[in-house]
């Protein structure tokens, strides 16, 4: 495993000072010839380097602030293996000790019932209240009305709500349904057909190394995203690197190193400055090593913090320096529970960075699981921007591929 960690002491004083270094190295990062773009960047090759040992005993690590608990070990986690290059970077290894594990963890196709019904279990609220609707009734006008209301509850929108029941009383007409239970298949069936053209499959091994940036607001789920991703990718067969983009927030860098433990794969870090130059080393070191798959973290920001939006079209433009075409993938993390906001969310880290992905989380308890037929409508102009994974859960099972038709039925509790 190789572990990588600048040390640099300047720490960002406010946002304002913050703003004003990042415009001078945007600038200079620019301005840049390619070649020269490390030492630009404000990086030496010097500054990367294999961590030492002792190296870790300067890192400020914020112990309230360990994710241990919210982090599942997968069931078949094993020791950490004898490693040569065990993970330096980690202040106390021994505390990674029942988590690492060198297994691949995703599911095998034999576990896909259990996630079904992860799924369905995690989506339960908005499964009840809208499956629910057809127990014991007879179908007729209220039918269609109580149903509108619930879509509209589930966050589906005014646009997808009435494509939905446009089309339901059409096939109802058509096909004579008078059963409660036949409206509601065929609701199943609609809704599948709705979600559809969100459903994409990942390209892995689209590039090599696929470089992938990964955004979202403060808490959506990025990094834990990331670390269960890093599994999965791991799984089939790809060489994993982590770039922890974060760079202000120790407790972020923190994350990404146990997940990058956990995996068994290296991490670019760095202790404070520029993002944009962690993105740019993890791309070359990714290149360096023949990753097949570079995943880059970044810090929260809301679509409202403007120089932070700028500081994130940096990062990406700073990433097509070191590859003309990377980042291959640009995914948004949205939090299923935002409802109707995620659409916002949509619509602004869009316009900053051309998104190619989504990624929704906390599917699990949500009310508001009708946000992604909004997102297939064009709710508000948003564009629909492809679902790659859902998460239902903290475990690395519980981020699973989008798959339209499932996700339809577990939106109807079935
Ligand atoms: N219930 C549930 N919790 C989740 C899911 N995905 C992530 N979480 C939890 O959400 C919390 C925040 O996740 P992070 O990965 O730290 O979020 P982040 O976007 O990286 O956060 P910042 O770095 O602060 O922007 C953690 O406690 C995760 O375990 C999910 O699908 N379901």
């Amino acid at each position: 495993m190789f572990s990588f960690f600048k040390k640099k002491t300047q720490k960002p004083a406010d946002d304002a000072g913050q703003a004003a270094k990042e415009d001078s190295v945007d600038q200079e990062v620019d301005q840049a010839d390619p070649a020269a773009l490390p030492a630009a960047a404000g990086v030496t090759e010097s500054d990367v380097q294999a961590i030492e040992p002792e190296a870790t005993q300067d890192m400020v690590i914020e112990p309230e602030a360990r994710p241990v608990e919210t982090v599942d070990p997968p069931p078949e986690a094993q020791p950490i293996p004898a490693v040569e290059e065990a993970p330096e970077i980690v202040p106390d290894p021994e505390e990674h000790a029942v988590a690492v594990s060198e297994t691949p963890a995703m599911p095998a196709p034999a576990e896909k019932g259990s996630w079904l019904s992860r799924l369905k279990k995690g989506l339960s609220r908005t499964g009840q209240s809208l499956g629910g609707l057809f127990v014991g009734v007879k179908v007729d006008e209220s039918l269609f009305e109580e149903l509108e209301t619930a879509l509209i509850m589930a966050d589906a929108g005014v646009e997808a709500t009435g494509k939905l029941l446009t089309a339901l009383r059409a096939r109802v007409r058509k096909e004579r349904l008078e059963d409660a239970g036949q409206v509601k298949a065929a609701l199943r069936d609609i809704l599948a057909d709705h979600l559809a053209p969100l459903e994409k499959t990942f390209p892995l091994g689209k590039a090599t190394p696929l470089v992938v940036m990964i955004a979202g607001v403060n808490g959506a789920g990025k990094t834990t995203s990331i670390g269960k991703l890093a599994n999965h990718f791991q799984a089939q067969g790809a060489k994993v690197l982590l770039a922890a983009g974060d760079t202000f927030r120790a407790a972020a860098r923190e994350q990404l190193v146990e997940w990058g433990a956990r995996n068994n794969v290296a991490v670019i870090a760095q202790d404070g400055g520029d993002p944009a130059a962690v993105a740019f080393d993890a791309v070359n070191a990714g290149r360096a090593r023949e990753a097949g798959v570079v995943m880059i973290d970044t810090a929260g920001r809301l679509p409202t913090q403007l120089h932070l939006m700028e500081e994130l079209k940096k990062i990406k433009r700073v990433i097509g320096k070191a590859d003309d075409a990377a980042p291959h993938e640009v995914l948004l993390v949205i939090d299923g529970n935002t409802g109707q906001n995620a659409i916002a969310q949509i619509r602004a880290f869009d316009a900053a960075l051309n998104l190619t992905g989504l990624v929704v989380t906390k599917l699990d308890g949500t009310a508001k699981g009708g946000t992604l037929a909004a997102v297939a409508a064009g709710s508000q102009g948003v564009r629909p921007v492809p679902v790659y994974w859902i998460g239902v859960g903290e475990s690395l099972h519980d981020l699973q591929p989008f798959v339209a038709k499932e996700f339809a039925a577990a939106l109807l509790g079935d």
